[in-house]
């Protein structure tokens, strides 16, 4: 069964076809890497799936519910987390306090008449926390933390709301090759241990080579391929639109 399925979705900005009848799958347990060049349409896809934009056609099925026309918190509800850049308020809290408050916001939705007191919520979030190896961290205040670290804590935030499917775009964004490289390691394991699909977007090649089971490429709002990585490394069509922007597809760039 596939989990998400988007089916000739299309969007448009003035003139602009931001995203131009698309269509993909997603399958329980996959780790899906979204791509393509800058202005591609990636963003206005996961703002479609995540019902922060209404598409102008075509349909987003998620376990057999539609999406169109839901309210982002009723998607989240649905079990489509994201990682959220961190909150306002991130910085006023100890890093386990951050995540005992997603905790009791997401048990707030399905236990609305016995709220359980933000105590209660402390081994468990230190449980999310050993997660994303970021249990040592527990009492610190989250305003120490080094930039790799916040993006860490973002993981078991939007973990805590139990996800069956996380969108992420462009987890990595502003980190050093190695951090990135660990990063999307480490949501590879979730992937596998926890059984949650992933659609992420990730500017390294080189990662997404590395650790997506499937890539699908959008170029200008269009989707050119889909398969895993050795297919898209060596279609021609993919090679065209990445030519001049810096990043190898070259067939000879095969790790
Ligand atoms: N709110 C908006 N208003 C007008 N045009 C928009 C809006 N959002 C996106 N666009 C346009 O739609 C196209 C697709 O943009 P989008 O941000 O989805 O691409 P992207 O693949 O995520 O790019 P990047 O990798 O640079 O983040 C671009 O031409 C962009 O300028």
């Amino acid at each position: 069964m596939s989990d998400l399925s988007i089916r000739q979705l299309s969007k448009s900005f003035g003139g602009v076809r931001a995203v131009n009848d698309v269509s993909f799958e997603i399958k329980r347990g996959e780790f899906l890497a979204l791509i393509g060049p800058n202005g591609a349409g990636k963003s206005t896809c996961f703002n479609m799936i995540n019902g922060q934009l209404p598409p102008d056609a075509g349909e987003i099925w998620f376990e057999g519910n539609k999406l169109n026309g839901r309210k982002p918190r009723d998607i989240w509800r649905l079990g489509i987390g994201r990682t959220f850049q961190v909150a306002a308020t991130f910085n006023s809290m100890t890093v386990v306090e951050n995540v005992q408050m997603a905790l009791l916001s997401h048990a707030n939705q399905i236990y609305r008449l016995w709220q359980p007191a933000r105590a209660q919520h402390r081994e468990r979030a230190l449980e999310l926390l050993a997660q994303v190896g970021m249990q040592d961290a527990a009492d610190r205040p989250s305003r120490e933390l080094a930039y790799g670290d916040v993006k860490r804590v973002e993981l078991a935030i939007a973990l805590a709301n139990d996800p069956r499917l996380l969108l992420m775009d462009e987890p990595t964004a502003g980190m050093a090759p190695k951090e990135r490289n660990d990063l999307i390691a480490l949501v590879k394991r979730l992937v596998i241990e926890r059984g949650i699909s992933v659609l992420f977007t990730e500017h390294s090649m080189d990662v997404v080579f590395a650790f997506a089971d499937r890539i699908i490429v959008l170029a200008r709002g269009k989707l050119i391929a889909d398969g895993d990585a050795r297919s898209i490394r060596d279609n021609p069509q993919v090679q065209e639109v990445y030519f001049g922007t810096g990043k190898t597809f070259r067939a000879e760039a095969r790790a």
